[in-house]
């Protein structure tokens, strides 16, 4: 420290000390003061060659570098009252070869207007800070959690926590609405992208010839329209159905995720882009590498991470769970209290197909929330087809006449257990309401 001060003229000191934001005094260790700078003095309206060598409690209200001096610890942004203000200066001992020689105080707010200033600055900035951390804290919790116990969608959780901070593509497999694009967006959102965009791309509704320019973007000889890729850089692209992406595109796409660079349409000049690349299909790829209809090169660089999500009837232990968090959210949607599940309704969604898997169960709990008038779903609050039970209809002796007029009889049974409405019975077998009535009959139903 002597060393570097050794280059300071005493001229350039004094400067520094005299035109410095701070104001500043310095006491011996009787604390009279050796050095006080113009500022200061103006501010206390007091000649600077008066003061030197003073006590400083004659010369500043309420000085507490006495204190300092005697105990040797120092007093930083300690509110000090002084012409009506209350300023926060700091006071430090000054020590040589281990022993006290004096102490300086430096006063960082001039006045309470000074103080008021930087303090509301702070808080502004405080609370801009509290603004964005509730914004990514909303924009976190909006995203619905991966809702699951089951060891599938615990493999997929766990995959994806692991692989979300990485930069690799990922192959999300499924079928309709089992939840492919919810682990696309936890993917994003768990990576360190999470701020930056997460844009996404439906293959199988954007028309074949806008596909390229929609994915890579175009110039049009004075401007560029910007593709998605490009709208996702710094963060995450998700393409869904990618297996009805043509082949001349993939091969594009190859490029990118390779080698980063895009080329749009309409020149021959490569753009830059540091885009992470989700894909899904609900088809197995390698099937459609099988039939010569995906590239295999871009397969195998997207499908070393292969995240398969299984459908809902194969983890069905989900369904209550699923159940409740839809019931949860969708009461509190609709402003009222909860409701329970019969037991039977749970059976019969158990033993339901889900053919659209998860949306279709949050689809039809809406559904039912929104239409339940009482505290429980009944059987009654369910669509016809989830009414019916599965039942062993074929009866394996006796005449086909015989077996035909049992499998008859048995489906009428069941669809009376759960349907009053005769009518809509007919209507769904496609039988009139009177042959209805005289197979009941014939059935001793
Ligand atoms: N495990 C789950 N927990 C909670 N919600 C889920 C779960 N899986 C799916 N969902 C919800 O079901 C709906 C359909 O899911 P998502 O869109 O992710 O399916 P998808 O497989 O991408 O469907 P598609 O192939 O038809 O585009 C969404 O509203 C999603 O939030």
């Amino acid at each position: 420290m002597g060393e570097c001060i050794k280059n300071l003229s005493p001229k350039v000191i004094e400067q520094i000390l005299e035109t410095s934001f701070s104001w500043f005094v310095v006491v011996d260790k009787n604390a009279r003061i050796i050095y006080i700078n113009k500022e200061y003095c103006d501010f206390l309206e007091v000649e600077r060659e008066n003061v030197i060598g003073k006590y400083v409690g004659e010369v500043i209200e309420n000085s507490e570098m006495h204190l300092v001096i005697e105990k040797g610890v120092a007093q930083i942004a300690a509110p000090h009252y002084i012409k009506g203000n209350y300023m926060l200066p700091n006071r430090i001992p000054i020590y040589v070869d281990g022993e006290i020689v004096g102490a300086f105080g430096s006063v960082m707010f001039r006045d309470v207007n000074d103080w008021k200033k930087l303090n509301s600055h702070v808080q502004k900035t405080l609370e801009k800070i509290d603004e964005n951390m509730k914004s990514t804290m909303e924009s976190l919790n909006s995203l619905p959690s991966l809702i699951g116990s089951s060891n599938a969608i615990r493999k997929i959780k766990e995959t994806i926590s692991i692989i979300a901070p990485t930069k690799l593509p990922v192959l999300i497999e499924g079928e309709i609405g089992s939840g492919k694009e919810l682990c696309a967006r936890s993917i994003h959102h768990l990576s360190d992208r999470y701020e930056k965009p997460f844009v996404n791309i439906n293959c199988s509704i954007i028309p074949i010839d806008l596909l390229e320019v929609e994915l890579f973007g175009k110039w049009d000889g004075t401007n560029l329209k910007k593709g998605r890729l490009s709208l996702a850089d710094g963060g995450t692209i998700y393409i869904q159905e990618i297996n009805e992406l043509p082949f001349t595109i993939q091969a594009k796409l190859l490029k990118m995720i390779q080698e980063g660079t895009i080329q749009p349409v309409g020149t021959d000049h490569e753009i830059s882009i540091n885009t992470r690349v989700l894909v899904s299909s609900n088809i197995p790829l390698l099937d459609l590498v099988k039939a010569k209809k995906f590239r295999e090169d871009l397969f195998y660089r997207i499908q070393s991470i292969t995240l398969l999500v299984p459908p809902l009837r194969e983890r069905i232990e989900d369904l209550p769970e699923l159940i409740q968090t839809f019931i949860n959210k969708f009461c509190a949607e609709a402003g009222r209290r909860t409701i329970k599940v019969h037991r039977k309704v749970l059976w019969a969604l158990q033993n339901y197909d889900w053919p659209g898997n998860v949306r279709e169960l949050q689809n039809i709990i809406q559904a039912i929330v929104h239409l339940a008038d009482g505290e429980e779903i009944t059987e009654d609050s369910l669509p016809f087809h989830l009414r019916r039970k599965p039942s062993n209809f074929i009866r394996s002796n006796g005449t086909l006449e015989e077996i035909l007029s049992h499998v008859e009889g048995q489906v009428i049974k069941e669809y009376l257990e759960v349907e009053k409405d005769k009518n809509k019975i007919a209507e769904q077998l496609g039988i009139s309401r009177s042959t209805l009535y005289e197979k009941i009959k014939k059935h001793n139903l």
